[in-house]
């Protein structure tokens, strides 16, 4: 099946005035590739600052005014610019941000879940939002409580739960298990599997190398800000040495499961 995204060489320098008004600009992405299509799970991992969000938030059209970016971005066979990507951002595409911070700090739970399934078309949107919640373990009175009220892995659960209730064609889940236990880390993967195997095209940002293994189809390693490794998630066995790049192997074998050999993994 052609792909629905195709990033090719994504370069984003962030524009900085320092003191004197002097002008500069720093890079962050320096390279990045990404392929995903429709009934695939694509993991995408590499060390903390690698540029996974960054790569997430430019596919969606959503960096900050002082990001410059160039490279191709083509969706659905069309190049397109930034700002066709926002106006595609929530409606076809999706992004399932990192930061529980995107939730709405004034307005309690049920309002917001309520919100997103109207904006999904759901017919009865309560009912809707309290199954969402329901399904994975939250009862009915986390609906009257505001963020701060939830704990970490509460409000991962309930972005996850906004993030599928409606089937997007392209999913950017950004970190979307982060502080879940283990039996959790899995069904919401699961859930991923589920989505693309109904036709949506998923990019996984993860730190769970082995959990996500077990749903994805390619895994996309990314360090210091460029594409290095496209690899099989079968070849991240035994002692790495069926995958390509050093890097890949690095992050393999930084695994506890491996022995946590951290050299080359920062
Ligand atoms: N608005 C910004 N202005 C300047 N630099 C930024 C901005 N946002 C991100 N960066 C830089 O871009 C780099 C990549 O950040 P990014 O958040 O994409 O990393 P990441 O791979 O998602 O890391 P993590 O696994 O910790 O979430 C970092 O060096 C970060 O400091
Ligand atoms: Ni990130």
């Amino acid at each position: 099946m052609s792909a629905l995204l195709e990033v090719r060489g994504l370069e984003v320098d962030f524009v900085q005035y320092e003191r004197g008004l002097r002008r500069r600009s720093v890079p962050a992405l320096t390279g990045m590739d990404l392929t995903a299509s429709p009934g695939e799970v694509v993991a995408l991992v590499g060390a903390s600052g690698a540029g996974k969000s960054l790569l997430a938030h430019a596919v969606l059209g959503l960096l900050p005014p002082n990001a410059v970016e160039c490279g191709t971005v083509t969706y659905d066979g069309v190049p397109r610019d930034p700002a066709a990507r926002r106006r595609l951002a929530g409606r076809e595409t999706m992004l399932l941000p990192q930061s529980v911070s995107f939730l709405d700090p004034v307005n309690p739970v049920g309002r917001q879940v309520r919100r997103s399934a109207r904006l999904a078309g759901r017919s009865d949107p309560r009912r809707a939002a309290e199954e969402a919640l329901a399904q994975r373990g939250l009862g009915p009175e986390v609906l009257r409580l505001y963020p701060h009220e939830l704990s970490g892995g509460m409000a991962r659960r309930v972005m996850v739960a906004m993030a599928t209730l409606r089937a997007p064609r392209l999913l950017l889940a950004d970190e979307p298990t982060t502080g879940l236990p283990p039996e959790t880390v899995r069904t919401t993967l699961a859930e991923f599997r589920q989505l693309a195997d109904d036709g949506c095209a998923v990019v996984v940002v993860t730190h769970e190398l082995l959990a996500v293994l077990d749903v994805a189809d390619r895994v996309v390693i990314c360090s210091a800000g460029r594409t290095v490794d496209v690899a099989d998630p079968a070849d991240f066995t035994g002692d790495g040495s069926r995958l390509g790049h050093p890097f890949s192997r690095a992050l393999w074998q930084a695994l506890p499961v491996n022995g946590l050999h951290v050299s080359g993994v920062s």
